[in-house]
């Protein structure tokens, strides 16, 4: 692993509701603890200034900690957390959310979202008009979704007449998700990816990805994650190394050509774990 990646200023993509958001963000799944609070302020110190957290990461406090501690301003950061499957409801989001900001410290959340849409529970609807609710008293600037498939994003539309600005899904070559992309891109939502490394589990060392890295000089990492870039995915790689986090965001002077693109997008062969919003359920 190259440790000579540079500190990156990351550029910005406009949401459909005016906000700006970077275009690479840091996971932070599994950041606890005084060490994951060293891995989010080394991820700021990185260039990263999308942060992802989540109710069921438990880790708000580690977050708010890492921007108390972080010489970055807090309106240069862009802080997303999301409201878990036990707080579905308008007077239950609005109370979790309430909670979110005062464990990260915060008076409000650049981007909230619904982290699964737990069919069997039947209140998304309900969530969402809490997010919506949420936004007009600026606790939340930009509202969106995650883990929604096409037809329950119309359903939302349709109850309220308010568009998603994101969807945050699990997305990698693995499993490229081109036509929700391409559904997206006609309703105005932008896409997150979630696992867009796979984890590390094997994608790396796939040929197309190593081809490319050695014709660019790169890391088959930095391969992965400048193809979430091409095919119109916003990434959220979640790495605890310092080294790992600046490789990661090093990916903006370098481009994949259409053949190189394709070839990855070819790699698919579904999701990691069975986790289709359909079914999968977390609370
Ligand atoms: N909305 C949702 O339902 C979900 C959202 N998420 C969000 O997405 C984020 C990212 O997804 P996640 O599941 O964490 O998986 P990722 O695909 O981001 O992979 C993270 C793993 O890859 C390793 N890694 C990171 N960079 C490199 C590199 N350059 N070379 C080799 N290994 C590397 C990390 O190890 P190390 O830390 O040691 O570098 C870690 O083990 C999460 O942290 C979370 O914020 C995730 C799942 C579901
Ligand atoms: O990380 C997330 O946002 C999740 O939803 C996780 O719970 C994820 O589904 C997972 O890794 C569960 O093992």
């Amino acid at each position: 692993m190259s440790t000579s990646a540079r500190d990156s200023v990351i550029p910005t993509l406009d949401l459909d509701d005016g906000a700006s958001i970077p275009q690479i963000g840091l996971g932070t799944y599994a950041m606890r603890d005084a060490a994951g609070v060293d891995a989010i302020v080394s991820g700021i110190a990185g260039g990263y200034r999308l942060l992802d957290t989540a109710v069921n990461y438990e880790n708000e406090r580690e977050v708010g900690q890492a921007i108390a501690d972080s010489p970055v301003e807090r309106d240069e950061l862009f802080v997303t957390s999301k409201i878990p499957g036990r707080h579905h409801g308008f007077e239950e989001s609005i109370a979790s959310t309430e909670e979110s900001l005062a464990r990260l410290g915060l008076e409000r959340l650049d981007l909230h979202l619904i982290h699964w849409p737990n069919p069997s529970v039947g209140k998304y609807v309900d969530t969402w008009r809490g997010l919506i609710e949420l936004r007009e008293r600026g606790l939340v600037t930009s509202i969106g979704v995650s883990n929604f498939t096409e037809e329950m994003l119309q359903e939302l539309i349709a109850a309220t007449g308010v568009t998603p600005v994101v969807n945050q899904v699990e997305l990698h070559p693995y499993f490229p998700q081109s036509k929700l992309i391409d559904f997206h891109a006609t309703i105005g939502v932008q896409t997150v990816a979630w696992s867009p490394l796979y984890r590390d589990q094997g994608l790396f060392a796939e040929a197309p990805i190593a081809e490319a890295a050695s014709a660019h000089g790169v890391e088959p990492a930095q391969v992965v994650l400048r193809w979430h870039l091409e095919v119109g995915s916003l990434p959220i790689p979640k790495s605890a190394s310092p080294d790992r986090q600046r490789l990661n965001a090093d990916i903006f002077d370098f481009n994949l050509t259409p053949a190189e693109v394709d070839a990855i997008s070819a790699l698919e062969r579904g999701r990691m774990k069975d986790r289709d919003p359909l079914t999968h359920e977390e609370m």
